[in-house]
């Protein structure tokens, strides 16, 4: 008992030191702000999420990697509620400067059906903006993360799901599902930061053709146009390959990857931050048109009567 309080104690303090002297030599070299040399720092420190039942965030003290995991049966419709708990956990995550996440699903056989469509169905401008403004910070936070991130797509993920999958920056996937941004079979226009992500994960001639037919993609079709990059027999496998991409992180230098991919990002990020009230505007009145009121209305239907 004393031991591994002795143990636990020297290594925070080690790290406390560690961390000290490696601010102040970066930042004297670099000419840094010491806050912002922090927030590039290697993770020394790892937390046990709170439990949300909605998302469920699992890090491994050894590796450094989460794994959160959508818990909204039965599909992971992508609710008000799912997102405030996903922006939360990816706060927590960031501020705890984990080495790398891994996102999937606790349902069986869907990663997640996208948006959930009673948030589409007939909305309360009020409720819907709340929705759509959290939407947004998902997708900035996400996409933005200062750590890195891949998805485990352990079942079908049809437009937003797609879209989550592909905020990300490595996908692997089960065989025999689903994955793609159907929007425009909705008779609904894919928002600016959606397209975005696309564009960054196929070509731009493949982003225009998938999002212009909204066409879903088998495993095995979105491998071949660079939708998804491996994969994997089942869940734990898929998992266990996502690892494997972030593992490769641990000989490159923390603060040269953030950079970069930040750099990468920062003009799909930054227009979207410049006309989010606009974004919300767009999308609003388009989802109100009774035509698409009526599509949504009835696509529902059709679901129910499965
Ligand atoms: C204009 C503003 C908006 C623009 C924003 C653009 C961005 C994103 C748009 C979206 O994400 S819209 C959502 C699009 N989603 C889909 O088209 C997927 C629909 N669902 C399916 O295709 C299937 O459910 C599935 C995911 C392939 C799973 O099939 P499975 O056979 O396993 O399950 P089901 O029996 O179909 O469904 C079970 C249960 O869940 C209900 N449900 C399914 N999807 C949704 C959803 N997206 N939202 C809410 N509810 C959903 C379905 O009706 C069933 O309900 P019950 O019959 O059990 O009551």
């Amino acid at each position: 008992m004393l031991l591994t309080l002795f143990e636990s104690h020297t290594h925070f303090f080690l790290s406390m030191f560690q961390k000290m002297i490696l601010t102040k030599i970066i930042s004297n070299t670099l000419s840094l702000h010491k806050k912002q040399l922090i927030e590039w720092l290697p993770a020394v420190r790892y937390f046990s999420s709170p439990t949300n039942p909605l998302v469920n965030v699992d890090v491994n003290d050894k590796s450094g990697i989460a794994v959160v995991t959508m818990n909204r049966k039965p599909v992971n419709g992508l609710s008000l509620e799912l997102f405030e708990a996903m922006s939360k956990a990816l706060d927590d995550l960031e501020n705890n400067r984990i080495r790398g996440a891994i996102l999937t699903s606790s349902c069986p056989t869907v990663f997640s059906a996208g948006l959930d469509l009673n948030e589409l169905y007939q909305p309360d401008k009020k409720r819907f903006k709340a929705f759509w403004t959290t939407f947004q910070d998902v997708w900035l936070k996400l996409y933005g993360s200062s750590f890195p991130t891949a998805a485990a797509i352990n079942g079908h993920a049809p437009a937003g799901g797609c879209f989550l999958a592909i905020s990300c920056e490595y996908r692997v996937m089960c065989p025999d599902y689903k994955i793609g941004l159907n929007e425009t079979r909705l008779g609904i226009i894919a928002p600016i930061f959606l397209r975005a992500s696309m564009r960054n994960t196929v070509s731009n001639r493949e982003a225009e053709k998938a999002l212009t037919l909204g066409t879903l993609y088998s495993t095995e079709d979105a491998l071949k146009i660079g939708l998804i990059d491996e994969i994997a027999i089942y869940k734990v496998k898929a998992i266990e390959r996502c690892e494997n991409f972030l593992a490769q992180f641990n000989n490159v230098s923390s603060i040269a990857r953030s950079f970069t991919k930040r750099s990468l990002r920062q003009k799909d990020l930054e227009e979207l931050e410049n006309c989010r009230e606009e974004d919300f505007n767009i999308f609003w009145s388009n989802l109100i048109e009774p035509s698409v009121q009526k599509q949504i209305g009835d696509y529902m239907q059709s679901l129910k009567k499965k």
